[in-house]
């Protein structure tokens, strides 16, 4: 049975006269857990930004579902959900706000406007943020008087509400205190928690520079100069491996 949610077909991309990412061929399966590791500007955010049809890439094919990405709607889009590395949050809107955006796919325009003027219901973005750990006091704060984890668990909650099968994350335990790190990461990885208070994406690829988090991830993916190196399960990764890509 072909399980495969997602698939690069010799995927290249150009930015001027640099190539960002070098022939990539990947298949991401349902309900692998892999961690995407690479040096700083080694193409992990571009490789994210490809996998959820942000960038158009130069060469090659995406296809989510065994569909070409370009044939697809909004709402078969909106199956994955992505954790900015840089967050892309609304700074003058509300944390609360914030977390409901990750509603629009699914919602009309009529959701967007009220959501606007603040004044949607706020239940579910609530039950999400409270599942990150973010105090009741900041729901209504604006974002730019937010901390970084508070700004980061925002992101994330708003990724979460999605309820989405398919998480891309990029670094998205930055700013996070190690206690914080243990919820997000369950979060994140775990597929129903045991009180089924939430429904967490069921495959995820996460872009991580922090070895000590691999332990969680059942395969690993290297990526140097926007070339994949290695793409093994997380048991067979050696030093030789990372000696490759750092
Ligand atoms: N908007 C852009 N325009 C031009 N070049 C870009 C742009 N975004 C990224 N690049 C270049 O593409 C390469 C890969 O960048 P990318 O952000 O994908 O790396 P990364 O592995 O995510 O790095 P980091 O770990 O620092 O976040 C880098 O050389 C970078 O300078």
């Amino acid at each position: 049975m072909n399980n495969t949610v997602l698939e690069l077909e010799n995927i290249s991309y150009k930015y001027k006269n640099d190539l960002i990412l070098n022939k990539i061929n990947l298949k991401i399966n349902s309900g692998e857990k892999i961690a995407l590791l690479g040096k700083s500007g080694s193409g992990k955010t571009t490789l994210i930004s490809v996998l959820n049809g942000t960038i158009k890439p130069t060469q090659g094919k995406v296809k989510l579902f065994n569909e070409s990405f370009e044939e697809l709607d909004r709402k078969k889009k909106s199956k994955i959900t992505t954790i900015w590395q840089d967050l892309r949050l609304i700074e003058d809107l509300s944390a609360e706000q914030n977390v409901n955006c990750g509603l629009l796919a699914e919602n009309n325009f009529y959701f967007a406007f009220k959501n606007l003027l603040n004044i949607s219901s706020f239940k579910k973005a609530h039950k999400y943020m409270k599942l990150c750990r973010l105090h009741n006091s900041i729901y209504d704060k604006k974002i730019r008087k937010l901390s970084g984890g508070q700004k980061q668990r925002v992101a994330i909650a708003r990724s979460l509400i999605q309820e989405s099968n398919i998480l891309l994350a990029d670094e998205p335990f930055n700013n996070l205190d190690p206690k914080l790190i243990t919820t997000i990461k369950n979060l994140l990885l775990e597929n129903v928690d045991k009180n089924k208070t939430k429904k967490s994406p069921k495959t995820a690829l996460v872009a991580l520079h922090r070895l000590d988090l691999l332990n969680d991830f059942d395969k690993v993916i290297g990526i140097r100069d926007g070339k994949i190196f290695f793409n093994i399960k997380r048991n067979n990764l050696k030093k030789i491996h990372l000696e490759k890509i750092y």
